[in-house]
């Protein structure tokens, strides 16, 4: 069955205050162009969602489409411009993506269509309200979701058609296939795999490319 990469890259980056945030760079690569380069070796195509009137940066091999106004919008439409019976979706604003993470993936999607990487909860969880701690959040069986996540292409397109006419929104896509009462399992992910979303999270980008680029991965 054929395997596509789809890599929402549409967003504005508010939080990171940086502009459209998949192409800036860290340590001379894009956050989009180190992403592609994490997937294409383990998938048939690569398709992108960009911000509208944005084009791919030179030599990226993957197919551009323009993103929705919204993460949600984004993946359906590069679900719709796909005929690809597996799909890998992964956020551009995760540039470091082990491979040993997109095989486990690849494997377990095989077996429930569905599929997410994800890491145990370390730390106390608190609810916070005004700066002020309001109470512990039990962080017991929690697990923090990570990208990518890999589904059978026509149950996530299903799902997502569901929750637009539904009005649903979820902030990624194995919450959609929750919501319609499928299974989703959760595969190993890797502390390198943080989204880079706010200014701190460059200077953590800056030191984990030092490694990567020399080839630990
Ligand atoms: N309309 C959107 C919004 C987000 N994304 C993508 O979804 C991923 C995760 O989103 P996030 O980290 O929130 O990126 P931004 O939306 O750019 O960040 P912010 O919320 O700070 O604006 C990113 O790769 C982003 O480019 C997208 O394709 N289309
Ligand atoms: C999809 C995701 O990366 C899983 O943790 C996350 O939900 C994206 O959230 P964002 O606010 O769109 O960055």
């Amino acid at each position: 069955m054929t395997v596509a990469a789809l890599i929402p890259a549409a967003g504005s980056g508010t939080r990171l205050g940086r502009g459209p945030k998949a192409f800036v760079e860290v340590a001379g690569q894009s956050l989009l162009a180190r992403s592609v380069a994490a997937l294409a070796p383990h998938v048939g195509e690569v398709l992108v969602a960009l911000p509208a009137g944005m084009d791919l940066p030179a030599g990226l091999r993957a197919r551009a489409i323009s993103g929705g106004e919204t993460r949600q919008e984004s993946v359906l439409r590069l679900l719709e411009a796909t005929s690809a019976g597996i799909v890998l979706v992964h956020d551009a604003a995760r540039p470091f993506l082990p491979a040993g993470v997109v095989g486990a993936l690849l494997s377990a999607v095989a077996e429930t269509g569905a599929a997410t990487a994800a890491l145990p909860v370390a730390d106390t969880l608190v609810r916070g309200e005004g700066g002020q701690w309001q109470g512990a959040v039990p962080r017991e069986g929690l697990w923090a979701v990570q990208t990518p996540q890999a589904f059978a292409r026509g149950e996530l397109l299903r799902a997502h058609r569901a929750a637009c006419e539904q009005g649903y929104a979820a902030t990624d896509d194995a919450g959609l296939i929750a919501w319609q009462g499928g299974a989703v399992t959760l595969v190993p992910g890797d502390p390198r795999l943080f989204k880079v979303t706010a200014p701190g999270d460059l200077a953590l980008a800056h030191a984990v490319a030092r490694l990567w680029d020399a080839g630990e991965r």
